[in-house]
């Protein structure tokens, strides 16, 4: 079954995670904000309960837009460029935050620790039987990425309301992709591409000594 017309469908938004990896192996900011507001879209879409992350997430995105909308933007067109232009120009607090607390760097460090934890969750939610918890995945996903880098407040919160997720068909049903077959295999494809931007900037912020930013 096909979504239908005009529909929210979440293909399109790990399509534009495809979008985002150039011949030169470079990532544009473009698709990749334009994926994570998809993302950020059907998250509301999943309840209340869900908007504490998906503010921190439009706040960051947020950010990261009125960079690649500036008078710098010609700066702000792929990864590698916005990491040479910050770094060369002392744009970054590399030690604690203060007078560059919101740079592009440190803003699309979180995005991308959140990325590893969307890879984790993707690749549980497609290997898992049919009538696998989407809580048990989201948690076993959010444990083994993200929760490292935040407080206790925030990991028991977001434990809480990962319980109100609905069941693994339901889910794929929800994702508007077709059926949970059809939804499957969409995943099996883009999972390759967010595996791939994920690689490309750990491998750059590895380089630049940036996996750390405070
Ligand atoms: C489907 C269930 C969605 C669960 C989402 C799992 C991620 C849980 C993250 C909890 C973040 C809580 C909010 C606070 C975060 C900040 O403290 C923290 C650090 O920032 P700071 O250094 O500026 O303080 N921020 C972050 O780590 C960035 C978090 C960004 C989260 C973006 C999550 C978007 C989720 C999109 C879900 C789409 C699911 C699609 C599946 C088919």
């Amino acid at each position: 079954m096909a979504a239908a017309p005009g529909a929210f469908s979440l293909r399109e938004v790990l399509a534009a995670f495809q979008a985002c990896v150039t011949e030169q192996r470079e990532v544009l900011l473009g698709p990749y904000l334009q994926g994570w507001r998809g993302l950020v879209r059907f998250l509301n879409g999943l309840g209340a309960i869900f908007s504490f992350i998906s503010k921190d997430a439009v706040t960051k995105i947020q950010i990261m837009e009125s960079y690649c909308g500036g008078e710098q933007q010609e700066e702000y067109h792929t990864l590698q460029s916005m990491v040479s232009y910050e770094l060369s120009r002392g744009l970054v607090d590399l030690q604690r935050r203060s007078s560059h607390p919101d740079s592009g760097c440190r803003t699309i460090l979180r995005l991308h620790r959140a990325l590893r934890w969307l890879q984790l969750f993707l690749e549980g939610l497609r290997t898992a039987q049919q009538d696998a918890s989407t809580s048990a995945i989201c948690t076993d996903s959010y444990n083994a990425s993200l929760a490292a880098y935040h407080p206790w407040v925030v990991r028991k919160a977001a434990v809480v309301a990962f319980c109100a997720l609905p069941s693994r068909n339901a889910f794929l049903e929800v994702m508007n992709v077709g059926g949970p077959e059809e939804a499957v295999e969409m995943l099996g494809n883009a999972l390759p591409h967010i595996r791939d931007v994920y690689g490309i900037t750990q491998e750059l912020y590895e380089q630049h000594h940036l996996l750390n930013l405070p």
